[in-house]
C-alpha cells in the first residue's frame, strides 16, 4: 500500500498566499495554487489508480459520453495525502465560500468543521465519497460539466496536477468556461503545473455590475490530451448521493 504521511500538506496549503488566491478567485472563477506536493509525492498519487482497494467506483468517461479516460471514486478510507489536502483547503476555502454566498445573497450553510459539513450532506443523502483520481492518456478529454450533486454543494474544489506538462503529456489544459448574460461565453485555459493545485468554482461565480452582484455560472472541462499520461486528483468538499 502506498500510504504516506501528511509531510506538511496542511503547512504548505496554509502557507499560499490566500488574500492572492481569493482576489483571483474573484476576477477569474479559478485561482493557481504554488506547489504543495513534489514529484515523488505526486507519483505516489498517481500510482493509486492502479490498486483498486482504495475505490468504489470507476468511470469510463467514453460510456457515459463525459468526453474520454478514466476516473475512480475514492472510498472514505482516503490516503493520507489526499485525506491531508482536502482537511488542510477547507478551512482555507470557506471564508471565499461565505464571502461570495454573502454576495450573491445565498444561504451560507458550511460550519467551520469539514466532518460536521459531510454529517450534513450524509443526512441529506449525499453519502458517497466524491474525491478521484483521474488518468488521461492520448486523445482522452473531459466535457465541459459541473460537480454537482443534489442540493449539498460547497462551491469551490481543487484539482492537483499529477504530472509535468510539457514532460509527461502535451495538450490536456483546464478549461473553464464563463456564461454571460446576453452575450457568448468566455473562456479560461491553466495549464496545471505537476504539484500544484487549482482551486476553482464548482457552479458560479460572483459578477460586479452596475446593479449590484451577479452570478456568472461557470463549467469546467479538460481540453484533449495531445501524448503522454495526465493524472490529476480532484477534491471536491460535498459528497455524491
Ligand atoms: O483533470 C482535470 O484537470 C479536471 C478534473 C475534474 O473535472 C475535477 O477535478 O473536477
Ligand atoms: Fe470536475
Amino acid at each position: 500500500m502506498t500510504r504516506t504521511k501528511d509531510d506538511g500538506i496542511a503547512a504548505r496549503v496554509a502557507a499560499q498566499d490566500w488574500a492572492a488566491l481569493a482576489a483571483e478567485l474573484d476576477a477569474y472563477g479559478s485561482a493557481l495554487t504554488g506547489r504543495l506536493l513534489d514529484a515523488d509525492a505526486c507519483r505516489g498519487i498517481s500510482r493509486l489508480f492502479d490498486e483498486p482497494e482504495h475505490f468504489r467506483t470507476t468511470v469510463d468517461m467514453a460510456r457515459h459520453r463525459f468526453g474520454s479516460g478514466c476516473y475512480r471514486y475514492f472510498t472514505h478510507d482516503l490516503p493520507e495525502p489526499v485525506r491531508a489536502l482536502r482537511e488542510a483547503f477547507y478551512p482555507r476555502l470557506l471564508p471565499i465560500a461565505r464571502e461570495w454566498a454573502g454576495r450573491l445573497g445565498r444561504p451560507a450553510p458550511w460550519p467551520d468543521d469539514l466532518d460536521e459539513w459531510l454529517r450534513m450532506c450524509h443526512g441529506a443523502g449525499q453519502s458517497r465519497s466524491a474525491q478521484i483520481l483521474l488518468r488521461y492518456g492520448p486523445g482522452d478529454w473531459n466535457a465541459l460539466h459541473r460537480d454537482v450533486f443534489g442540493d449539498m454543494l460547497f462551491p469551490l474544489q481543487v484539482v492537483v496536477g499529477l504530472d509535468a506538462p510539457g514532460e509527461d503529456f502535451t495538450g490536456g489544459e483546464f478549461v473553464m468556461t464563463e456564461q454571460r448574460p446576453r452575450a457568448q461565453s468566455r473562456g479560461f485555459c491553466t495549464t496545471l503545473p505537476q504539484g500544484h493545485g487549482l482551486v476553482f468554482t464548482t457552479r458560479d461565480r460572483p459578477v460586479a455590475g452596475k446593479r449590484g452582484w451577479s452570478n456568472g455560472p461557470m463549467r469546467h472541462g479538460v481540453s484533449t490530451v495531445r501524448s503522454g499520461r495526465r493524472h490529476t486528483l480532484g477534491l471536491v468538499f460535498h459528497d455524491a448521493s
